[in-house]
């Protein structure tokens, strides 16, 4: 078997144009969505993240804010511009890119974010709200990774079995409740699960968030499943990975994300769409 690729840049070019849309009909009432954006610090990865956060913005229509600080910024300082922007009614959403630097509390600068305008969906509040099956924002990549599935008609998984390996705030955790409000039966391992492999192989929808360079290989797969590789690993050699062994994988997977050009593109598309709907609901 050959496994069929899902296209994340061409899924997320589809996505953008449809924020477009309703940006431009916000915009024509007289009400821009904007997105503020803050990087603190000079990784060089997360520079690329920002900037093409904000070409992403400027192609569908929304209005970004972008502020960059050097890594020596306070956190006071941080959380004094996140309140300002809170009662500024011409943003609607605000994020903070992460990693932080090591001296500021990434989980208190989080929590600093109005839940109005939380467009990275995580505010404690927007994931109390997922976990209850509230309306609120959800974190972006798993956002993506559904609507991923949705594409490729597994949207509804009742009867399934989905494992997520990963457990971070920012994906593992609500990517599994995210499929478990789809109705599969979800199992959340991570590198410290005993037989992994065992695990994985259940697994009718397999998502590998686990942050090592092609961990999970071909022999881990069912045949048929569809596999969502979060995972973005660069080799010494500057190349990119995923946390699935890809050349192995896609002989045995029915569906396969690649990296790049798999769920990196769709987190970015499903932030612009979060914006959206936070300028909409005002
Ligand atoms: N505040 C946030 N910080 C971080 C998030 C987030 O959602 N909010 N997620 C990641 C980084 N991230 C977005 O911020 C992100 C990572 C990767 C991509 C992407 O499109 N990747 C490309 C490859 C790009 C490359 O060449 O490096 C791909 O996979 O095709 C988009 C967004 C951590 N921080
Ligand atoms: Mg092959």
């Amino acid at each position: 078997m050959t496994a069929q690729r899902i296209d994340g840049k061409a899924l997320a070019a589809q996505v953008r144009s449809e924020v477009a849309v309703r940006a431009a009909a916000l915009t024509a009432a007289g009400r821009q969505p904007a997105l503020a954006v803050i990087l603190v610090g000079a990784d060089p990865a997360s520079q690329v993240y920002v900037r093409n956060k904000v070409s992403a913005c400027e192609q569908a229509g929304l209005r970004s804010v972008l502020e960059t600080y050097g890594a020596e910024l306070r956190e006071a300082e941080l959380l004094a511009r996140i309140h300002t922007m809170n009662q500024d009614d011409a943003i609607h959403g605000i994020l903070v890119q992460l990693p932080l630097p090591p001296h500021i509390d990434a989980q208190r600068v989080i929590e600093a974010i109005s839940p109005r305008k939380d467009v990275d969906g995580f505010h404690v509040a927007s994931a109390g709200a997922l976990m209850v099956g509230q309306p609120g924002f959800r974190p972006c990549t798993p956002l993506g990774c559904m609507r991923m599935l949705e594409h490729i008609g597994m949207g509804k998984l009742r009867g399934k079995h989905a494992v997520v390996v990963g457990r971070s705030n920012i994906v593992g955790k609500p990517m599994a409740l995210m499929l478990l409000a789809a109705d599969a039966t979800v199992t959340i391992a991570h590198s410290g699960t005993p037989d992994l492999a065992a695990t994985c192989r259940h697994a009718d929808v397999l998502v590998a968030a686990v942050g090592r360079p092609r961990m999970i290989t071909g022999s881990m797969i069912k045949p048929g499943a569809v596999v969502i590789d979060v995972g973005i690993n660069r080799l010494p050699d500057g190349s990119l990975c995923g946390d699935v062994d890809f050349e192995s994988a896609q002989d045995v997977a029915g569906w396969i994300t690649p990296v790049p050009g798999g769920v990196g593109p769709m987190t970015i598309a499903m932030l612009l769409a979060n914006t959206v709907q936070a300028c909409a609901q005002g």
